[in-house]
């Protein structure tokens, strides 16, 4: 039986739903699926039309107990190999407990997960009990999708839960010290989030592979269209055999600056990658031109007078009194009119932020008492506090990083 329920005021209306409806259509007429802007503008319209027909309640229910348990049980599924075995046989459907069998667990509880992951649209049912994968369960089998998944449920889920306890407990003041912030109090641990890292056995792969995996599936600054970066670092490079093009400081497993040498290789010039000796020891190969060296950002830059000093993601993870200590170990390192700080990174901005960015620095909050910065706040830290010059900021897309050109004033 169809249902009309009283309509008050926190009731769907029609004079919300009906412009949206609108704005879907047109919109949907001019999509291009290739263009990213056109289709995240329509994906979003879509999302406000689902979210303006949707009553409190059942927002609530999606939210609290739809949404909530679908990283845990898609972490489950993957300790499980679940979505590589749906996947053989030529991904035909399968059902129940041909799975089961297949995984080495019970019918019953995985029949349970998978009705769930179902009802997500996670994965597919194509009949009662018979499941195959859907474009999104089938990334799992892709690592630059998957190694998301076991960080953010291992890391992240614990802090999450601590946070409001955390918040209460420190009577509601925005947290900077990175030793005392929820993911201590959700790891009962006294170690930083970095520290911890290094010393939970499994913990620094699955950062630093999650964290390329991301990075890998955006669009960046170095793709072509978005930073000049022929004409802002190859014009006028140094013509010098031991010049120094980009020096990725902090850069992790390396990924950002083995893409940049791919894209880039007609730019002379030497490339270091530079992070903690524990990280920078896990890394891969990687071809000869791609120097590793052990470096602490909290002591000055040893590499002087580079083009370029790439901050991707790290001043992110740290309070403003530490970033400026990043900042200032990097300053007396670069020639003037000459070098540049390219920091890459988000800037929330004033109004209307996409969830990505606020949820990130929900994440930042959590893990390391840092935060997302508007452009008040970075112009705050980077030209006020470390007296450097932003030259211009680089944004090419909502919801995705931007670049921050810095130089000496
Ligand atoms: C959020 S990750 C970003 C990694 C990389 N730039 C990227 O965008 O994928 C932060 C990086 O900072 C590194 N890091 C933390 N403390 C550091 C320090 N004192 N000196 C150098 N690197 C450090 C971490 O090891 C990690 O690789």
């Amino acid at each position: 039986m169809d249902s009309t329920h009283n309509v008050d005021s926190l009731s769907p209306s029609r004079e919300e739903v009906l412009p949206l409806l609108e704005q879907v259509h047109i919109k949907g007429l001019s999509l291009q699926l290739n263009n990213s802007k056109s289709r995240k503008d329509l994906m979003e319209t879509t999302r406000a039309l689902f979210l303006a027909l949707e009553t409190p309640m059942e927002a609530i229910v999606r939210m609290a107990w739809a949404e909530k348990p679908l990283v845990p049980l898609i972490y489950t599924a993957m300790n499980l190999n679940l979505f590589a075995k749906m996947n053989e046989n030529g991904a035909s459907p399968k059902n129940v407990r041909e799975l089961a069998e297949m995984t080495d667990s019970d019918p019953i509880l995985l029949g349970r997960i998978l009705k769930h992951l179902a009802a997500m649209s996670f994965v597919k049912e194509t009949g009662p009990d018979i499941y195959t994968n859907t474009r999104l369960s089938k990334s799992m089998l892709h690592p630059d999708h998957s190694s998301s998944i076991p960080f953010l449920e291992t890391t992240f889920s614990k802090n999450f839960t601590a946070l409001p306890k955390f918040l209460l407990d420190t009577k509601y003041r925005n947290c900077t010290d990175p030793m005392k912030s929820a993911f201590q109090a959700g790891h009962d641990t006294t170690l930083s989030a970095f520290e911890w890292f290094s010393t939970t056995p499994g913990q620094l792969e699955l950062l630093t592979t999650h964290m390329a995996g991301y990075n890998r599936t955006l669009t960046r600054w170095m793709d072509k269209g978005c930073y000049p970066v022929e004409k802002n670092l190859g014009i006028g490079l140094s013509k010098e055999e031991e010049a120094v093009l980009l020096v990725d400081v902090g850069g992790g497993s390396g990924h950002d600056i083995l893409d940049f040498h791919k894209q880039y290789s007609g730019i002379s010039g030497r490339l270091i990658l530079q992070d903690r000796p524990d990280v920078i020891a896990s890394t891969k190969d990687f071809p000869d031109r791609i120097e590793k060296m052990p470096y602490d950002f909290f002591t000055e830059q040893p590499i002087k007078g580079a083009r370029a000093y790439y901050l991707h993601f790290i001043l992110h993870d740290w309070p403003d009194s530490t970033c400026l200590d990043i900042l200032k170990n990097l300053k007396p390192a670069l020639k003037k009119g000459y070098s540049k700080i390219l920091i890459n990174e988000y800037v929330v901005p004033a109004q209307n932020a996409h969830y990505s960015v606020t949820g990130l620095d929900i994440m930042m909050m959590s893990l390391f008492a840092s935060m997302e910065r508007t452009e008040e706040a970075w112009r705050k830290l980077i030209e006020e506090e470390a007296g450097l010059k932003i030259v211009a900021i680089w944004t090419y897309e909502r919801g995705t990083d931007s670049l921050i050109e810095v130089e000496l004033p």
